[in-house]
């Protein structure tokens, strides 16, 4: 049998709506179907104020079309409505956060004081930190290859992997081994396509169960960043845990962050979760550097064509609403995918492709808003000087 949309289509009439009622097919809430290499990529239009009820909707959908004989991978996304009563309207969105239009560009001074001081890390001149309101949206992915791109810039870059929920960097950079330590104090830190490495990952067991929580990561974090031996860097790129929890929170609060990036996905949905990650980071004065599109729009791997399935844009407006800067649309491609799976991140492994540009362009935005924040970082603090 060849995999083709009616397929789909047909073993998705098996999925009921919502309601128990009728089947996501007959009530038009499925999406233009992709199907790539194997793999289904399709969105499921649901009121956002069931999302969080929806999700075995979603599983349910994903299940099925895994089932197909010949299918690879499924991924499968839940959209907001957008007419009458969806997201336009919707009135369990949260209130937006009291419009703090320069959020990358603190007003020097204006914060000062109100947050205890966090020791800088010696040798690291910026500490910026990729963040998401929920898991599974690229975050990872995002921050490796911004770390790259800014790598590609000129820069001195590491890139910490404090997401002790599901460490990744090890896999995305195809590291194997444990790092060494030179003195029996501090550890040296791997190293993958000129970056220098570190991951909870590296210090535990693929299979130990994470019973780090709360305080106990935030000392491990703190530990890996001030018992590794970095040397000198330019930036230290930070891959958060995905959340917005307290752990999330102290570690925002705890690491002296030059600014955050906040991945999300442009459904709706996710950036009702994008929105309160970027309020965590203002909560304790982060400066937000912006937000990146991630899985914005599909691009066929056989024509090149373009096609938006999963609400494209979403972010590019969340963002303006919000007064933060946008930084950029990472499109839903193969590429990315296969090369992070095989340990040769997409900037790395093909650095004239067009995600690199993507990541790269992404990387000299983050750069410009981290001049301004890391200036005004300054004028708060003279005793830090940047060379
Ligand atoms: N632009 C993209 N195109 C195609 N696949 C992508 C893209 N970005 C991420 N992915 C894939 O999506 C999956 C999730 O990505 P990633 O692990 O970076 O997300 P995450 O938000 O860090 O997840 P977690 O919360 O589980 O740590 C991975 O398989 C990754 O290869």
């Amino acid at each position: 049998m060849t995999l083709d949309r009616h397929t789909v289509i047909d073993r998705l009439r098996t999925v009921k709506g919502p309601d128990q009622e009728g089947d996501i097919v007959s009530l038009g809430l499925v999406s233009e179907i992709f199907i790539a290499d194997g793999k289904v990529f399709f969105s499921v239009t649901v009121p956002a104020n069931r999302a969080e009820e929806l999700e075995s909707l979603r599983q349910a959908a994903e299940a099925a079309v895994r089932s197909i004989p010949g299918v690879k991978g499924a991924m499968v996304a839940l959209t907001a409505e957008k007419q009458g009563g969806g997201m336009g309207t919707a009135p369990q969105r949260p209130k937006p956060a009291p419009a703090r239009p320069a959020a990358a560009h603190p007003v020097a001074g204006s914060q000062a004081g109100q947050q205890p001081a966090k020791a800088d890390v010696p040798g690291i001149k910026a500490i910026v930190a990729v963040a998401s309101g929920k898991g599974g949206v690229g975050k990872s992915t995002t921050a490796v290859n911004l770390a790259l791109g800014l790598k590609a810039l000129g820069l001195k870059v590491g890139i910490l992997d404090a997401d002790i929920y599901g460490p990744s960097m090890p896999r995305l950079l195809g590291i194997k081994g444990k790092p060494q330590t030179a003195d029996g104090k501090t550890l040296k830190p791997m190293e993958a396509y000129g970056l220098k490495v570190m991951s909870m990952g590296f210090l535990v067991d693929e299979d130990t169960p994470m019973i780090w929580r709360g305080p106990m990561v935030v000392s491990a974090l703190r530990q890996m960043l001030r018992d590794v031996a970095w040397g000198e860097l330019d930036v230290l790129v930070v891959d958060m845990p995905p959340g917005t929890g307290d752990v999330q929170l102290t570690m925002a609060q705890q690491v002296p962050l030059a600014g955050a990036v906040i991945v999300s996905t442009p459904q709706d949905l996710a950036l009702i979760d994008a929105r309160k990650g970027l309020n965590m980071f203002k909560r304790v004065d982060v400066p937000l550097l912006g937000i990146v599109e991630n899985m914005s729009y599909f691009v066929a791997p056989d024509t090149g064509k373009r096609y938006d399935i999963f609400g494209h844009g979403g972010a590019k407006a969340e963002a303006e609403r919000l007064g933060v800067p946008f930084l950029g649309e990472v499109p839903l491609t193969m590429d990315v995918r296969e090369t992070s799976d095989a340990g040769t991140p997409v900037v790395a492994a093909n650095p004239d492709g067009a995600q690199a540009i993507v990541y790269r362009a992404i990387a000299e935005k983050v750069m410009s808003e981290m001049g301004s924040a890391m200036t005004a970082a300054a004028e708060d603090a003279p005793k830090i000087v940047f060379d």
